[in-house]
């Protein structure tokens, strides 16, 4: 069974408008809310990939409700544990071609939450994979992810992890599985340039090397991913297109890796499959869908490297 867990989720609101004017009143042209966060998005993109997975973490409050109502609506079993606050809301600003994010700050957890969460994940055997995914909540301590890693992977279970900043410097002391920094946090995490492809598989294959990583994926946005792994050394490039709306690209590509993954144990193919689904919610107004993936498919072209 896959798990997802998001410590951290959010009601995005996606604002679209031509221009964002400071100091006066803006209209929206086109506005909509999502429930989402990076461990909610993964099960959102699974499902539509047609994989079940279990959504973890925590809720609260009416934003809460909206994110449980919404993943019930679409059949995704959830089984978070209630805070008393609210969880928070994103805004999502898409400005003309521009897109600017305020993330809200994080509702109380307490102790009590979150050993209530952590015994959810007691029973997770070889069987499992776990996803854990998005920013800590400003209540929990920086190596929390490194204790959630170190526990399953005593329990035998597969981690995928997508973070950054301190949660993610320590996380990958505990060795997850599989980890997709994008381009901008891999530069943060080795206070290095990223900026070549060479500059960006060094430091990628130190992650394999160094913190026995099975499966590094680097992504770049426009310019695709690099994947460092077991299977070699690749370059995915991505799909030429319009990009509508980018949130979401990155969630979508670990499910396009982890679902190939799981069908076929072909790194490349779950590579491959992963960049489609990034470019496919790039492409549209919301998460991808399994269609728009496989179109991009053969427009991702792999070259060893
Ligand atoms: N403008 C774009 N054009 C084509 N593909 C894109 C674009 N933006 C994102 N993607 C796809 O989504 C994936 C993840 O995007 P990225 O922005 O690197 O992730 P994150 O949202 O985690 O920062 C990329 O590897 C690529 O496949
Ligand atoms: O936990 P964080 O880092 O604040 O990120 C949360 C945000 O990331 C998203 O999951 C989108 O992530 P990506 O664009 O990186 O795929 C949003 O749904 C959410 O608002």
């Amino acid at each position: 069974m896959i798990y997802t867990i998001t410590l951290n989720p959010a009601v995005d609101y996606v604002v679209k408008l031509e221009l964002v004017e400071q100091g006066t009143i803006n209209r929206s042209q086109d506005d909509y809310k999502e429930a989402g966060g990076k461990g909610i998005n993964v099960s959102r993109v699974l499902n539509r990939l047609g994989t079940t997975s279990t959504a973890l973490g925590f809720v609260g409050g009416f934003t809460g409700k909206f994110i449980t109502d919404y993943l019930e609506e679409v059949d995704i079993v959830h089984d978070f544990v209630s805070l008393q606050e609210d969880t928070r809301i994103n805004i999502k600003l898409k400005a003309g071609n521009e897109e600017t994010e305020i993330n809200g700050k994080s509702p109380t957890i307490t102790e009590k939450n979150y050993n209530s969460f952590v015994n959810k994940l007691r029973g997770l055997t070889t069987e499992d994979i776990v996803v854990l995914a998005g920013s800590l909540p400003t209540f929990l301590p920086d190596d929390t992810y490194h204790s959630i890693i170190t526990m399953l992977n005593a329990q035998g279970v597969s981690v995928i992890l997508d973070t950054s900043g301190l949660a993610l410097e320590q996380a990958i002391k505990a060795s997850p599985a599989f980890i997709k920094p994008n381009n901008y946090e891999l530069a943060e995490l080795f206070s290095e340039k990223a900026e070549t492809d060479q500059d960006i598989v060094r430091l990628a294959k130190r992650l394999h090397e160094e913190n026995r990583i099975d499966h590094v994926f680097v992504s770049m946005a426009k310019e695709g991913a690099i994947y460092v792994g077991e299977a070699g050394t690749f370059k995915l490039s991505a799909p030429k297109g319009q990009a509508i709306h980018s949130v979401g690209a990155g969630d979508s590509s670990v499910a396009g890796f982890l679902y190939k993954w799981q069908q076929t144990t072909n790194a490349v193919e779950a590579a491959r499959y992963a960049v489609a689904s990034g470019s496919a919610t790039a492409f549209s107004k919301t998460l991808c869908t399994k269609d728009e993936v496989e179109k991009l498919l053969a427009e991702v072209h792999v070259t060893a490297i």
